[in-house]
C-alpha cells in the first residue's frame, strides 16, 4: 500500500486502547535522594493529570506520614488515583492485616498490591510456603474487590520467576486474576530482562489464557532496556504500561514516560495501532512536564534525554547544519515542536558556514554567502575553542565575537582596570568570616567612573569575589545603568579545561532579564577572576546591544 493511501485509510482503522499508569510518586520516590513533600506530590500529580495519564499511583498509605497525609487529602484528579501496598502477611486475614488496612482505608478507586511470584523470593524473603503465598495473593485481591475497588496486582520478579519456575509464576498471576484483579502487571523488578525474552514471556502468558487487555508491564532500567522492554510487551499484547516522568525510580530508574509517550504517539506501528489518553496538545507540553520534575528535584535537566533534552534537536556538526537548513528532515526523526522542544544550530569548532550564517541571522546580522568575514569568524571560533572557549553553550559570547569581526560591535564603555580582594577577618562576634571587595574603573563618553562593591548578602554572608566584581561592574554605567538594572546572573559554572598546552579555567555565566530573555557567555583564563570578568563583560555588552537596538 502506498504512503498516500495508508494515511487516507487511517481514520477508519480501529485503534486499541493502551492505558498509561504513572508511578513517579511511588517507585519514583524510591530513587536514592528523592523525598517528595506533600506540596510537591500535589504539583507532580497535577502535571501528570494534565498530561493525560490514566492512573496516578500516589504512594503507599501508612508507610510514612507524607504519603498518609497525601491520601487523606483525597486529591481531585481526572486520572484514577491509586494506592499502593503489599499482599497480606501469612497468619493474618486480609480484613485484619494492618498494612493492607491502611492501604484500603485510603479510599482510592484503585489499589495496586505487590506480591511475590518467584518461588525463590517466597521461600527466601517471605519464609512461607508456595501455597501460602498464593493464598495470600488470592485473599488480598478478593478483599479489594469486595470493597468495590479496582484491583491491580504487581507481579514482583515475574520475569525472573517465570524463567526459574514458569508453572508457579503463572499460578500466582492466575490466582490474582481469578480473584478479580482488573490488571495483572508483570514486573521486571531487578531490571535484568532483555526485550526478546520479555516479548516471548508475555506472549506465553497470553497463550496460557491471561488476556492481553488485562496485562500490564512494569520495567526497570538496569540494562538501559526499560523502554525497549515495555515496547516488547506491548508488541506481545500487554495493554497497560507503567513508567515515571524522566525515568525516575529505584536504582537505575523505571521506564521513562517522557520517552515512551512520544514513541506511542508519534512512531509506527504504535501511532496507527494504539490510542492513549495523551492528546497532541498535551504531548507538546511534555518537555515542560519533564522540567517541572527536574525543578522539584533541583536537578539539572539531562541534556541528552530523548525528545525533551536540550540537546535532542541540536545540530552541531557543519554537515548536519548545512543539510538541516535545506530540510530539517535530513537530520531529525520528528519535528521538535511536537514535544515542545526546539531545534538549535550552535556555533563551535565542529561548525561550518551554514551554522555560522544561521546564527548570525538570528542575531539580525545579515552577511552574504561570499563575505570573507565568514571565513575569518569561523577561524577565530575554532582558534578560541582550541584555547578553551566553548561557544555552543555561550551563544551571546559568539555573537559579540562575530560583531567585533564584522565591525558591528558598539563600544559602550572601556574597562580601564579592576581589582578584587578577599579578606578573612573576625567579625563583631569574634567569628572568622570572609569579605570580598571589588573595584572597577571604566571610561564612558570620556568620563572616568570608579565603583567599589562588597559581596555581602542580606544575611551578612560573603558571596565571593566574582559576585563583588559583578556588583561593582554593574554599579555605575552612567547612561546605560537603567538598562542593566533588570539583569540577573542565574548560573555560574566553572570548569578546568585544556587551553592549548596549559590547563585553564573556563567560566560560563547564564543571565536573564525582566523581558524574559536569557543568554550565556564564556570567559577563559589561567586566572578564575579574569575568566569570570571576561564572561561578565560579554554578558553586560550583549544586554546593552539588545536594549539599544532599534525596534525590529
Ligand atoms: C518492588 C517494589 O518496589 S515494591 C515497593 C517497595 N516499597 C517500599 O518498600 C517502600 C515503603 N515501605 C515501607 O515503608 C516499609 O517497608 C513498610 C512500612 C511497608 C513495612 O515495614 P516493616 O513492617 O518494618 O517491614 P520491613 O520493611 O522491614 O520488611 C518488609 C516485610 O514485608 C514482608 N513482605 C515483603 N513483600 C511482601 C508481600 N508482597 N506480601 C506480604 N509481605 C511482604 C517481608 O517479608 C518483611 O516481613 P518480615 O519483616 O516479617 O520478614
Ligand atoms: C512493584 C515494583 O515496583 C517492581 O516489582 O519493580
Amino acid at each position: 500500500m502506498c504512503w498516500f493511501y495508508a494515511r487516507k485509510l487511517e481514520p477508519f482503522m480501529t485503534k486499541e486502547r493502551l492505558y498509561v499508569y504513572d508511578t513517579t510518586l511511588r517507585d519514583g520516590q524510591q530513587t536514592q535522594g528523592v523525598q517528595f513533600s506533600l506540596a510537591e506530590k500535589q504539583q507532580i500529580a497535577a502535571t501528570l493529570d494534565a498530561l493525560g495519564v490514566d492512573y496516578i499511583e500516589g504512594g503507599w498509605p501508612g508507610a510514612n506520614p507524607i504519603d498518609s497525609a497525601w491520601f487523606d487529602s483525597q486529591p481531585k484528579l481526572r486520572a484514577t488515583f491509586t494506592a499502593f501496598g503489599m499482599t497480606k502477611r501469612a497468619g493474618h486475614s486480609a480484613e485484619n492485616d494492618t498494612a493492607l488496612n491502611a492501604v484500603v482505608n485510603a479510599n482510592t478507586a484503585a489499589v495496586c498490591l505487590v506480591g511475590k511470584t518467584h518461588d525463590f523470593h517466597v521461600e527466601t524473603a517471605l519464609g512461607i510456603t508456595l501455597d501460602e503465598n498464593i493464598e495470600n495473593i488470592r485473599r488480598s485481591i478478593e478483599h479489594l474487590v469486595s470493597q468495590g475497588r479496582e484491583a491491580l496486582f504487581d507481579a514482583e520478579h515475574f520475569f525472573d520467576g517465570y524463567k526459574a519456575n514458569p508453572d508457579y509464576a503463572r499460578a500466582c498471576i492466575q490466582a490474582a486474576f481469578a480473584a478479580g484483579a482488573r490488571w495483572i502487571v508483570l514486573c521486571d523488578t531487578n531490571g535484568g530482562a532483555l526485550p526478546a525474552e520479555v516479548g516471548q514471556i508475555v506472549q506465553e502468558v497470553i497463550t496460557a489464557g491471561l488476556p492481553g487487555d488485562h496485562l500490564g508491564i512494569h520495567t526497570h532500567n538496569d540494562t538501559e532496556n526499560a523502554v525497549a522492554n515495555t515496547l516488547a510487551a506491548i508488541d506481545a499484547g500487554a495493554r497497560q504500561i507503567q513508567g515515571t516522568l524522566n525515568g525516575l525510580g529505584e536504582r537505575c530508574g523505571n521506564a521513562n514516560l517522557t520517552s515512551l509517550l512520544p514513541i506511542l504517539k508519534l512512531k509506527e506501528p504504535y501511532r496507527s495501532n494504539y490510542e492513549i489518553g495523551v492528546t497532541d496538545a498535551a504531548l507538546r507540553d511534555i518537555k515542560r512536564a519533564s522540567r517541572v520534575l527536574d525543578d522539584i528535584l533541583n536537578r539539572i535537566p539531562a541534556p541528552q534525554a530523548p525528545f525533551v533534552g536540550a540537546s535532542a534537536f541540536v545540530h552541531k556538526a557543519g554537515l548536519h547544519a548545512s543539510a538541516i537548513l535545506k530540510n530539517p528532515v535530513t537530520y531529525e526523526h520528528i519535528d521538535p515542536a511536537l514535544v515542545g522542544n526546539q531545534r538549535d544550530i550552535p556555533m563551535s569548532n565542529q561548525a561550518g558556514q551554514s551554522n555560522l550564517r544561521k546564527r548570525l541571522k538570528e542575531a539580525n546580522l545579515i552577511v552574504e554567502k561570499d563575505d570573507p568575514a565568514l571565513g575569518r569568524i569561523l577561524e577565530l571560533v575554532k582558534e578560541r575553542e582550541a584555547q578553551g572557549y566553548s561557544y555552543d553553550t555561550a551563544q551571546a559570547s559568539f555573537e559579540i565575537l562575530a560583531r567585533r569581526e564584522l565591525g558591528l560591535c558598539p563600544v559602550f564603555f572601556e574597562v580601564k582596570r579592576y581589582k578584587v580582594s578577599v579578606e578573612r577577618r573576625k567579625n563583631k562576634y569574634n567569628r572568622m568570616v570572609s569579605l570580598s571587595e571589588a573595584l572597577v574603573v571604566v571610561r564612558i563618553d570620556g568620563e572616568k567612573k570608579m565603583s567599589v562593591s562588597e559581596s555581602m548578602d542580606e544575611l551578612g554572608n560573603d558571596r565571593g569575589p566574582v559576585n563583588a566584581l559583578s556588583k561593582a561592574l554593574a554599579k555605575d554605567l552612567g547612561p546605560y545603568q537603567a538598562m542593566i538594572d533588570d539583569m540577573n546572573l542565574t548560573d555560574y559554572k566553572v570548569r578546568i579545561t585544556q587551553g592549548g598546552t596549559e590547563a585553564v579555567t573556563r567560566v560560563v555565566i547564564d543571565c536573564e532579564d525582566s523581558k524574559g530573555r536569557s543568554w550565556a557567555t564564556v570567559g577563559v583564563s589561567a586566572n578564575i577572576v579574569d575568566a569570570s570578568f571576561e564572561a561578565l563583560l560579554d554578558a553586560v555588552n550583549w544586554k546593552l546591544i539588545r536594549d539599544t537596538a532599534p525596534p525590529a
